[in-house]
């Protein structure tokens, strides 16, 4: 996968630093999660899951405390075949009658028009820190990536939509490697300039430690309030939940996840799943911190999903209460 670039992610990030001493009382008491298993998690699937298990998923995640699911992408079904349903999945969801959120991915205006008539109340639109990545995932440079989304901001502004921001490779790119924390707060700082109310920090490829994440945030924090910060850790080398607490520790109180532990950017090779929803809920309730979510009722979920997808669950908390 990234057999020579181990190293280089966690080099020379941390000795300067001085450990900073948190106590329960500094943490949030009250963290919302932005269930992104729908989108995220199924968008790298080869095989294509059909509507009825998507919205079965959905309605699970929706009926386990969940605020925010984010549905679906409207990109390219060229690019994406996965996400290529997603008139259906929201027209479905338009009868929901229940105060759950379903943010869907939009990368242009043509995105957002198809987003417009089936009635979408929330976009999120999604840039890099790294050029490379950029140009693959979305096909322009990062310049461009912020024109287009102020076209975007701007025209989902005059429909009322609420727009989040995501801005990927905050630490490291599968083409790049280590990214610059500084690089990382410029991009923040134009989503959230722009309008976006929450900026969504992505480790893409799961190489972040609590010291590069440290180091990231401390750049990230002198332009965007932790108020308005999530945290979107892949959990590829197994260092997300130790990531997410460091974000708590800065006062960042919105964190992504992806029940059953699915998930991965079909353009980010090598990336595994984000961190499961029910190991960020089990942490979490552990430290007395609440999320209004019930553990057994997202538990429930991922083995729905993942007897569909015919394979284990990649939750440890899962896993564990299963057995
Ligand atoms: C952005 C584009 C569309 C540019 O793709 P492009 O090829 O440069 O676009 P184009 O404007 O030249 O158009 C080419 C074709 O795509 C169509 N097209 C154009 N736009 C759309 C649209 N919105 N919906 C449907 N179709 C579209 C357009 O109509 C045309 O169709 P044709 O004439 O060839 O039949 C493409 O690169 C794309 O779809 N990329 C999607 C990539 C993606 O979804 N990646 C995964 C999500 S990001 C992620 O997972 C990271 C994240 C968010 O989770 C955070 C983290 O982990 O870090």
């Amino acid at each position: 996968m990234f057999p020579c670039t181990t190293s280089r992610f966690i080099k020379g990030t941390t000795t300067s630093m001085h450990l900073r001493h948190f106590t329960q009382q500094s943490l949030p008491s009250l963290v919302r999660i932005v269930e992104v298993g729908p989108r995220d998690g199924l968008q790298n699937e080869k095989t294509v899951v059909s509507t009825e298990v998507k919205l079965n998923f959905i309605s699970k995640l929706a009926q386990s405390g969940l605020t925010h699911v984010e549905a679906t992408s409207f990109v390219s079904p060229k690019w994406v075949p996965q996400m290529a349903d997603h008139n259906e999945i929201m027209t479905a969801l338009k009868e929901d009658r229940s105060e759950v959120n379903y943010p869907v991915l939009v990368p242009n205006i043509k995105g957002l028009e198809s987003a417009l008539k089936v009635g979408v109340k929330e976009i999120a639109i999604f840039g890099a820190v790294s050029e490379s990545f950029t140009q693959k995932n979305i096909n322009c440079s990062i310049a461009e990536s912020l024109q287009r989304f102020e076209l975007v901001m701007k025209k989902a502004q005059e429909h009322n939509l609420k727009v989040r921001g995501y801005v990927s490779c905050v630490v490291g790119c599968p083409y790049e490697g280590p990214i610059k924390p500084v690089a990382v707060a410029k991009v923040a700082k134009a989503m959230k300039g722009m309008g976006c109310y929450e900026v969504s920090l992505g480790d893409t490829i799961g190489v972040g430690t609590p010291g590069t994440m440290r180091a990231m945030l401390e750049q990230v924090l002198k332009e965007v309030e932790p108020s308005d910060l999530a945290v979107h850790c892949h959990d590829t080398y197994g260092q997300a939940l130790a990531n997410i607490l460091t974000a708590l520790e800065y006062q960042i109180s919105v964190v992504d996840s992806s029940t059953a532990g699915l998930g991965g950017c079909p353009y980010a090779k090598g990336a595994s799943g984000n961190v499961a929803t029910e190991d960020v809920v089990y942490m979490l309730h552990g430290m007395s911190i609440k999320t209004g979510v019930d553990l057994d009722r997202v538990i429930e979920a991922g083995k729905y999903i993942s007897e569909q997808l015919g394979r284990p669950t990649m939750s440890k908390v899962a896993r564990a209460l299963q057995t």
